[in-house]
């Protein structure tokens, strides 16, 4: 696939606070690109420079290999959708989403060709005559999406654009905002902080902390492969434990030698391992080199939410055997459950 913008070396300040330190990213046409990582990482201030809302303090922005770091929003071939609607509240839906091409002059019979595609895609047929403001926030949403596509842009900017909604309908809206995307076929970059929502849709993830990127990658690599532990505990739930890789396919860590399946790191350099709750499985402890004392058990609905005090830490467990409080018990992974990664700080 072809690179669409080529983000290289942003920094933004605001007075003396640094808020982008140093972001490199491409993406790419037609990808689904999320920007992922907690309040005031930046996120959003990423998505305006890129908008043209905003200047950076330094870098550049290349947009098909050129710089438009200067060039005005409505010169780029980009459109945002905001968490906040912002619709015209005198106007109907489908002037809402004419809006853009009345002022282009665009022909009437054009115009109105172009909205009934939108409305169809966004499932919003019949609604032409609605008065927005009597629409619920999902549908407000479609609105404003399908104001944005409109207007055929090459990328879509989202800025956290289900924020608003209840969850059954956010769950709802992001699939078909997924399917969108697929149908129109352009490149959507979609900000938001909750993980599980980056996840499901996305083919690429960017994970975000205080102005610097932390990993990027698929949804399978950035969960399954960690890079740290920032990743680690804002991706999910996960054991993080400190450990030694003694050598490639073996590492240490609670007193133990494992076989595991990462390489690439220096002998004996000190590393942290992720083990995922729903990777350990409780057996006897004459059938485990770990061994603890069930301390608290919690029905999660699909799983029950185990945690086993070892001599050094507590384990969380997410299996659908129950075990009762009390009981010794000892906890097995395989080679493949255990995750290595730089240590915060060392990389
Ligand atoms: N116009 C501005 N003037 C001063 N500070 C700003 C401005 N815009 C953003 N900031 C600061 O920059 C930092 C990053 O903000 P940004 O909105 O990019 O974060 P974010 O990751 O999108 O967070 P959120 O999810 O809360 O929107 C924050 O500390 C914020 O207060």
């Amino acid at each position: 696939m072809n690179k669409l913008i080529e983000l290289k070396n942003l920094t933004k300040n605001f007075d003396d606070q640094q808020v982008l330190r140093g972001i490199n990213l491409d993406i790419y046409e037609k990808e689904f690109l999320t920007l992922l990582g907690p309040s005031g990482c930046g996120k959003t201030t990423t998505l305006r420079i890129i908008a043209g809302f905003e200047e950076p303090s330094d870098g550049e922005v290349l947009f098909n290999g050129i710089e438009i770091s200067k060039l005005p929003p409505y010169k780029r071939e980009v459109n945002t959708v905001f968490q906040k609607y912002a619709l015209f509240p005198h106007l109907n839906v489908a002037e809402n989403i004419a809006f853009g091409l009345n002022l282009k002059k665009m022909d009437k019979s054009v115009i109105s060709q172009k909205v009934e595609r939108m409305l169809k895609m966004v499932g919003l047929e019949g609604f032409e005559k609605r008065d927005v403001t009597l629409l619920s926030g999902g549908q407000q949403q479609r609105v404003a999406i399908a104001r944005a596509l409109v207007n055929e842009p090459k990328v879509l900017l989202l800025d956290e654009p289900l924020g608003a909604l209840d969850a059954k309908i956010r769950k709802q809206m992001q699939v078909e905002l997924k399917k969108i995307q697929q149908e129109v076929g352009i490149t959507f970059i979609y900000v938001t902080h909750d993980q599980e929502e980056a996840l499901s849709m996305s083919d690429t993830v960017v994970v975000m902390n205080n102005g610097e990127i932390q990993q990027i990658g698929t949804p399978t690599d950035i969960y399954n492969e960690p890079e740290n532990r920032f990743v680690a505990s804002f991706i999910g739930e996960s054991n993080i434990i400190e450990g030694i890789m003694v050598k490639d396919y073996l590492v240490q860590f609670d007193g133990f030698e494992f076989e595991c399946v990462d390489k690439g790191f220096e002998d004996n350099e000190e590393i942290e391992v992720v083990l995922r709750p729903e990777d350990l499985d409780i057996v006897a402890p004459e059938q485990a080199k770990i061994r603890g004392t069930v301390r608290n058990i919690t029905f999660k609905g699909v799983h029950y939410e185990i945690l086993i005090e070892t001599e050094l830490r507590t384990y969380m467990v997410h299996t659908t055997d129950y075990a009762e409080v009390g009981r010794e018990v000892g906890l097995k992974f395989g080679p493949e459950d255990i995750h290595v990664m730089y240590r915060m700080g060392s990389y």
